[in-house]
């Protein structure tokens, strides 16, 4: 068995002059939730279509299962950005017939229709025309459409864009439960709470190139962890100015900063010395919002740094 599902190596996508893609490599473990992140037009789609050879890139290749994609179709489910349904099916016809389209038995694909919608507790629109959904259903009954045929690798484009929390929540569950089947799933997304709980490894794409690859975990230690410090009511303000680092922020009550982990045990060393007293005290990592705030504000800040050169070079021309 090949460890990795998908290996896109260099993909490079030009729209006229524009490079819309530039060297964006994904590699995808098999059995694994991958997420890629980015803020708007930052190439997601793109790399996503043309790692499953939906548009041809100008430069890189792409390999599923080994495999050139459009080869291996069959044993892949897709959500594309753009949504569509036959407005006049029913529900579980819409899905049997996407089934349909991968090769699954048309009863099969609605008996897998009825028992998919519900376990998400959509039972109630099984039968349901399309025309008469709520957009956000209509996604539902889609993405349920494009894993019916029990995919492999599901590539899953925006999936939560436009659905409401409850929907949000049946998406997760669906997609840890296809995981836990054995599905590898690769997914977009700007909404970094899904991302977070859900993603095994995340590759984060800014300004058309990749500029981060890990785990969760990886993103948010490029962070240091941050500190409240909440000393006793009748602490000397002098003397808890010093025993902090520079730099430490006064806010009501308490004392907010950031700090290495190395530093944790002697900053409780010193605290606890100090006779100061510990009204309240928490030390948390940065969640992934801020690791892809971070990522996304250094590129363009190197961007927008670029661009007043280039001003002023033109300005001295
Ligand atoms: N067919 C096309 N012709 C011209 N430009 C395009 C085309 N498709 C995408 N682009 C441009 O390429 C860039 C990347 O688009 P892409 O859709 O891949 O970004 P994205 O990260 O998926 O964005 P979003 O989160 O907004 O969907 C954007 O600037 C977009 O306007």
């Amino acid at each position: 068995m090949n460890d990795f599902s998908v290996e896109a190596k260099g993909l490079t996508k030009y729209f006229g002059d524009f490079k819309a893609v530039d060297d964006v490599s994904l590699t995808v473990p098999t059995g694994s939730i991958y997420g890629v992140l980015g803020p708007n037009g930052a190439g997601k789609t793109t790399s996503l279509r043309m790692t499953l050879g939906i548009i041809d890139p100008d430069e890189g290749t792409s390999r599923v299962f080994g495999e050139r994609p459009q080869a291996v179709r069959h044993r892949i489910g897709y959500l594309p950005e753009e949504r569509g349904l036959y407005p006049g099916m029913k529900a579980r016809e819409a899905i049997a017939f996407m089934g349909a389209l991968r090769g699954l038995d048309w009863s099969e694909g609605r008996r897998r229709a009825a028992t998919f919608m519900t376990e998400l507790g959509l039972e109630r629109v099984i039968d349901e025309k399309i025309r008469k959904m709520s957009k956000g259903m209509a996604q539902m009954i889609q993405l349920i459409g494009s894993i019916v045929h029990a995919p492999d690798l599901i590539v899953l484009d925006e999936p939560f864009s436009g659905l409401d929390p409850v929907n949000q929540e049946r998406l997760e569950m669906l997609v840890r439960r296809e995981r836990d089947r054995g599905a590898t799933i690769l997914f977009s997304t700007h909404v970094m709470a899904h991302a977070e709980r859900l993603c095994d490894r995340l590759a984060i794409i800014a300004r058309s190139q990749r500029r981060f690859e890990g785990t969760v975990d990886d993103a948010r230690s490029l962070l240091p962890m941050q500190v409240r410090y909440t000393p006793r009511a009748d602490a000397d303000a002098a003397a808890i100015a010093a025993l902090l680092p520079a730099g430490a922020e006064p806010r009501g009550d308490s004392w907010f900063f950031p700090i290495e982990d190395a530093d944790v045990e002697p900053l409780l060393a010193r605290i606890t010395g100090s006779g100061l007293g510990v009204a309240g005290l928490s030390i948390t990592r940065p969640a992934l919002h801020d690791a892809f705030v971070h990522i996304v504000r250094q590129v363009d800040a190197s961007f927008d740094a670029d661009a007043s050169t280039d001003a002023v070079e033109e300005a001295l021309a």
